[in-house]
């Protein structure tokens, strides 16, 4: 099987073979293009000739018709997720006409039913997810580190351009520093208070940024980076079944 994931920034792709082991992995930048990207990875894909191609997109229909058109060639049949608020898995009271995908996906894939959980995805926007015993309560959605910092940029005469590092949540004594503090303050802090507020939620953490912002989390985190893989696979699974 092949399985895409198209965020916002990033193109993740997992090729698995009969038992479900991954055989091969990779996650680029597709700056908006992602049909072209996948142009590029036909060969590599037609290598492990898989027999299905599940997909994962937040990009919408255009970019989703382009990605069509590509894979169309390949001779593989594909099928995009489509959100579905009464999965047997996972019900969920949010608007499902709205929901992101790959946020519903990570939470079908990390969901137990015994549990209580918070579901927080870091990539080009912040998620965060409150699940209660298989029941999805709803969320929040927050700028990423960098989307942050780029409008703090663009909206602001001196606070120029830098590169520093989101490494600390102390007060900063320089422009580069309180910058980039308060930005890793603004996701941590909201993350601590949404912990208290549901103390008995296990918080599981993914995405590309999760291993900088759980750091300062004051709350034990479980970091997966496997979710929305698990999610593809659980949703084709149920979907097969049906
Ligand atoms: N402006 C930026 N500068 C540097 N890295 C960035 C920038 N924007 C996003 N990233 C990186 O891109 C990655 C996006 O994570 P990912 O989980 O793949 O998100 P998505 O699913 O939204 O594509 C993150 O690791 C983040 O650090
Ligand atoms: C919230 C998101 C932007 C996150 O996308 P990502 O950071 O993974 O690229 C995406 O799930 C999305 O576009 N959701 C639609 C809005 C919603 O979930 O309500
Ligand atoms: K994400």
């Amino acid at each position: 099987m092949l399985w895409l994931d198209l965020g916002n920034t990033r193109l993740k792709y997992w090729l698995t073979d009969d038992i479900g082991q991954i055989v091969d992995h990779d996650a680029k930048q597709h700056l908006q293009a992602p049909a072209e990207l996948l142009m590029g990875l036909t060969d590599r894909f037609e290598r492990y000739a898989p027999d299905f191609i599940g997909i994962s997109s937040v990009l919408g229909e255009a970019l989703n018709m382009k990605v069509t058109e590509t894979l169309s060639r390949l001779n593989i049949p594909f099928e995009f997720v489509h959100v579905d608020a009464a999965h047997p898995l996972m019900r969920s009271d949010y608007n499902d006409q709205q929901l992101g995908c790959d946020r519903w996906l990570q939470m079908l894939g990390a969901v137990d039913k015994k549990k209580r959980q918070c579901v927080i995805g870091c990539g080009t926007a912040v998620t965060i997810d409150l699940i209660d015993h298989a029941t999805h309560l709803g969320g929040y959605i927050f700028p990423s580190i960098y989307l942050q910092r780029e409008s703090l940029f663009s909206g602001t005469k001196q606070i120029t351009i830098s590169n520093g590092a989101f490494d600390s949540v102390g007060q900063g004594m320089t422009t580069q520093d309180a910058v980039h503090r308060g930005i890793l303050l603004s996701i941590v802090g909201a993350i601590n208070e949404i912990s208290h507020r549901h103390p008995n939620f296990e918080v599981i953490m993914t995405g590309g940024d999760a291993a900088i912002i759980a750091q300062h989390v004051n709350r034990p985190v479980r970091l997966r980076d496997d979710l929305l893989l698990t999610g593809l696979a659980r949703y084709f699974d149920h979907s097969k079944q049906t």
